[in-house]
């Protein structure tokens, strides 16, 4: 388990570095962050929650107690990522964030959105991505940028 930054933090409010060493350290980092978001009932976690402020984050989405009705998704290392696209059509859904412990937001997302990443051995992946998966993807995304749900709640 890796100490989770809490909201106020400064790490919080700064643009991430984009990753250019694709190395045995990146791939401890992403599995120390995978399990630290499992033990913490998450259903994605950013680099710079763990004090990395790296253009890093994990989405895995499972139902877990609590999101008992998040699809079932093989956890996703995104690398480097940008949205291409986003739709029109936005949606309201609740968030809950690992560093804003306790606290849950309506936030408007992007029903779809297109995105470009690289995983972790670096090779370049292009999707669309839709509902409750282009809503983790839209939190994690704003972590990168220093933004937080706080920010964003409706
Ligand atoms: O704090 C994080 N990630 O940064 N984790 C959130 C991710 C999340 C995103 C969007 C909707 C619901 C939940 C969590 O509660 O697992
Ligand atoms: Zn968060």
């Amino acid at each position: 388990m890796l100490p989770i930054a809490t909201y106020g933090e400064a790490v919080l409010r700064q643009v991430a570095a984009p990753v250019t060493v694709f190395d045995s350290e990146l791939h401890q980092l992403a599995e120390q962050m995978l399990h630290t978001m499992q033990q913490a009932n998450g259903v994605g976690i950013a680099a710079p929650q763990v004090h990395r402020s790296l253009q890093l984050f994990i989405m895995a989405s499972n139902p877990n107690p609590r999101y008992p009705t998040a699809p079932i998704m093989a956890p996703q290392v995104v690398i480097n990522p940008q949205i291409l696209q986003a739709s029109e059509q936005m949606v309201a859904g609740e968030e809950g964030c690992l560093s804003i412990p306790q606290q849950r937001c309506q936030v408007m997302r992007h029903q779809a959105i297109e995105v470009k990443y690289q995983d972790l051995s670096g090779e370049w992946c292009q999707e669309w991505l839709e509902g409750f998966i282009a809503r983790i993807f839209q939190h994690e995304f704003d972590h990168l940028q220093g933004i937080t749900l706080k920010e964003r709640a409706t």
